[in-house]
């Protein structure tokens, strides 16, 4: 019982039929799910929905799933934590596992695209917590990922930051344009940040929304807002009455 590594590299994302089940209890249930190259797709779904499973299985982490799997031949993935090795510096944590030479010089570039460069030489204790999140960055875009997987990135970070790194993040995908799963529980930064957001629950995909707004997103405008409601009830939130039309200027 496993996924198949059948498929040749894929461009984007193609899942089929996935099904992951521990302990006879299934938690994905022949999940459909497929990222175009270059899409940046949001991962919705109350807490224990397998958001993080789905993404493992992506990943190739988590290899006791049924079904088939197409990736691209360069992924990343970047956790809540920052997984850093706090005995190597930063640089050389960025390009840990990678062969070939000027190695220096790569961690460097990397962690000039998330504003780091004057880190190289730290030690990752000495990181605050954005920081270290953008050197888990480099270390994913140092490898030129044709798709990027995020499971919660900014989870931990407090509420300034995180919009700092949401914004980082939307560059870099611009810049580079890799495809890219985010898991997350906001829905905030799925609208931010996502062409297309995916609601898990149950065990299958519940509801897909593009998301078809201009970048860089408001969370001001109508649409916005309206999304926000939508997903919201779709994780079955009661957001009240609608604040829309009982809103300041709508008589
Ligand atoms: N290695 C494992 N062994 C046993 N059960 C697991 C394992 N990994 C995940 N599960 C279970 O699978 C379900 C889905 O977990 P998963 O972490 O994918 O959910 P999630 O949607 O990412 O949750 P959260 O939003 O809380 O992070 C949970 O009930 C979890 O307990």
């Amino acid at each position: 019982m496993s996924v198949s590594p059948s498929l040749p590299a894929y461009p984007g994302v193609r899942v089929r039929g996935v099904t992951r089940a521990f302990d006879g209890r299934v938690v994905l249930d022949r999940v459909d799910l497929d990222i175009a190259p270059g899409e940046f797709v949001a991962l919705l779904g109350p807490s224990g929905s397998g958001k993080s499973t789905l993404l493992r299985i992506v990943g190739g982490i988590d290899t006791g799933a049924e079904g088939e799997i197409g990736v691209p031949g360069k992924v990343a993935v970047v956790f809540q934590e920052h997984r850093l090795l706090p005995w190597e510096r930063v640089w050389r944590n960025v390009t840990l596992g990678l062969d070939g030479g000027r190695l220096r010089e790569r961690a460097v570039a990397a962690l000039g695209e998330v504003g780091l460069t004057a880190r190289a030489d730290a030690w990752p204790g000495t990181l605050s917590g954005g920081e270290a999140q953008r050197v888990a960055l480099a270390r994913a875009l140092v490898r030129t990922p044709e798709l990027l997987l995020l499971d919660e990135p900014f989870a931990a970070l407090d509420a300034l930051t995180r919009l700092k790194a949401q914004r980082l993040v939307e560059g870099l995908w611009a810049e580079h344009r890799p495809s890219v799963l985010l898991v997350t529980h906001d829905v905030d930064e799925a609208l931010l940040l996502a062409d297309r957001v995916v609601l898990l629950g149950d065990g299958v995909v519940a509801e897909e929304f593009a998301v078809g707004m201009d970048r860089p997103r408001s969370v001001e405008v109508p649409r916005f807002a309206q999304l926000r409601r939508r997903l919201l009830g779709g994780l079955g939130v009661d957001t009240g009455p609608d604040q829309i039309r009982t809103g300041k200027g709508s008589e």
